[in-house]
């Protein structure tokens, strides 16, 4: 991928303080795989009136690391007000222009959205939200932005705008805030977790942290307390399934994160960092690893009254906590699936076989795992009816007699068919 990429060259050093603007030119496929009519067709609308618009923040980040990056976030320095102009008179439609405040504005082309942000800069945060003001000053925007990795920007010639270095952190795998950690922190306690979350995607060793970035973490975890837990629910969901989950959530119990976060603040992680080495290559469920925190199920809900998690997430935490000591291979035969479809069968609700999947990779069970994956669901091949036929008929009887000849049917390890289990039927 670099062999495309021409070499690059700083271009100067502006305005009263020193800037150094870093450039280059990046001609990747998948940079190149984004010029769609859409896109197409939105440049030449910016063109047309002189404004510029390129590509900022996390999708650079991804084209930059050989990914193609999943949203596309742009930046320009035309106004919200100009941007509207600009598309009513081309005859472009808007859609939900609830981000207007802030400067984002989302054009539709060729049934693609894109959403295009004034540059801007936050006058005033309260941790949570900010007042902004707009500039036109690429810089200004790149300053307000939490990680220097996260902060560039890149023209839709494939020029690279790069004002602190987050091209050279990127390569060498370093997760470092934009200017003073405490200061972005503070702006936007999320990024406490963003930080996380970005580490495990960049750094190749677990514990390769800035000592000041900690400092300022620790120093600044409460804020953390008047984050949604909905936002905190979305960066810790994908920071847990990520690399190094065991250390960062090693870490952020060290740095007593936890009790603003809804996880219990005594929790586990012995526990967790085995289950983490346990489940790691298995692409783990979230609540898989965070469950393993809990010791209790009123941890549990604790979390869920914090973090409001879907209702199949809380019902696999409350079954992995109840489960992951109670519902284990049997030592007799150890190869053998049959406690775990055994419990499958026995159980009423549609997702137990996932359910008993994740408790498998909690406990490390890779080869009974694979089994179960392969393993689809038989059906019990007897019902009310054919014993009814049979001369069964309280309905009593019928259940009573349903249930041994489940018990029967799952000891032949589900083989028997319905004349062999009728055959214990008394005519
Ligand atoms: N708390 C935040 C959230 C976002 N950003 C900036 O806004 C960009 C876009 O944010 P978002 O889409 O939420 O995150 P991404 O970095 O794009 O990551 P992802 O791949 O998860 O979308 C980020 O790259 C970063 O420059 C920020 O500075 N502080
Ligand atoms: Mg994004």
């Amino acid at each position: 991928m670099w062999s495309r990429i021409l070499s690059p060259r700083v271009i100067g050093r502006t305005g009263f303080c020193w800037r150094s603007l870093f450039t280059m030119q990046l001609k990747t496929s998948e940079f190149q795989s984004l010029f769609t009519d859409g896109l197409s067709g939105l440049a030449e609308v910016f063109e047309k009136q002189q404004h510029e618009l390129r590509i900022a923040g996390g999708a650079v980040r991804d084209l930059l690391s050989g990914k193609r990056p999943e949203d596309v976030d742009f930046a320009t320095t035309a106004t919200p007000e100009e941007m509207k102009r600009m598309f009513q008179t081309a005859g472009i439609r808007m859609i939900n222009n609830k981000g207007e405040k802030h400067g984002t504005i989302t054009a539709r082309l060729h049934n693609e959205n894109f959403e295009v942000t004034t540059l801007r800069v936050d006058v005033q945060t309260d941790g949570r939200h900010a007042e902004v003001e707009f500039t036109t000053d690429w810089q200004k925007d790149a300053e307000r932005r939490d990680l220097t990795i996260n902060s560039m920007f890149l023209g839709l010639d494939g020029t690279l705008y790069d004002y602190f270095k987050g091209y050279e952190d990127l390569q060498n795998r370093k997760v470092r805030f934009v200017g003073s950690a405490e200061q972005r922190i503070q702006e936007d306690y999320l990024r406490i977790l963003r930080y996380f979350r970005f580490y495990g995607r960049v750094a190749l060793a677990p514990d390769d942290h800035e000592p000041e970035t900690l400092v300022a973490i620790r120093e600044n975890g409460r804020g953390l307390a008047a984050i949604s837990g909905e936002r905190i629910c979305v960066e810790l969901k994908k920071m847990v399934v990520g690399n190094h989950a065991d250390h960062l959530l090693e870490l952020m119990y060290s740095l007593e994160l936890a009790q603003y976060i809804g996880l219990p603040p005594d929790g586990d992680v012995e526990e967790m960092k085995r289950v983490w080495q346990n489940a790691k290559d298995h692409s783990p469920k979230p609540m898989t690893i965070l469950a393993a925190l809990f010791r209790r199920p009123e941890e549990v809900e604790k979390m869920d009254l914090r973090l409001k998690v879907s209702r199949e997430e809380k019902t696999l935490a409350l079954f992995l906590v109840k489960y992951r000591r109670e519902l284990r291979k049997s030592e007799d035969d150890p190869d053998s699936l049959k406690p775990f479809t055994d419990f499958i069968i026995d159980s009423r609700e549609l997702d137990s076989q996932s359910k008993v999947c994740e408790l498998l990779k909690y406990q490390g069970e890779e080869k009974l795992l694979a089994e179960l994956c392969r393993w689809s669901i038989p059906r019990f091949p007897v019902s009310g009816h054919d014993l009814r036929r049979m001369g069964v008929t309280s309905g009593k009887e019928i259940g009573a007699t349903l249930q041994e000849l489940r018990d029967i049917w799952k000891k032949s390890r589900y083989q028997m068919d319905k004349d062999e289990l009728l055959s214990y039927v008394k005519s």
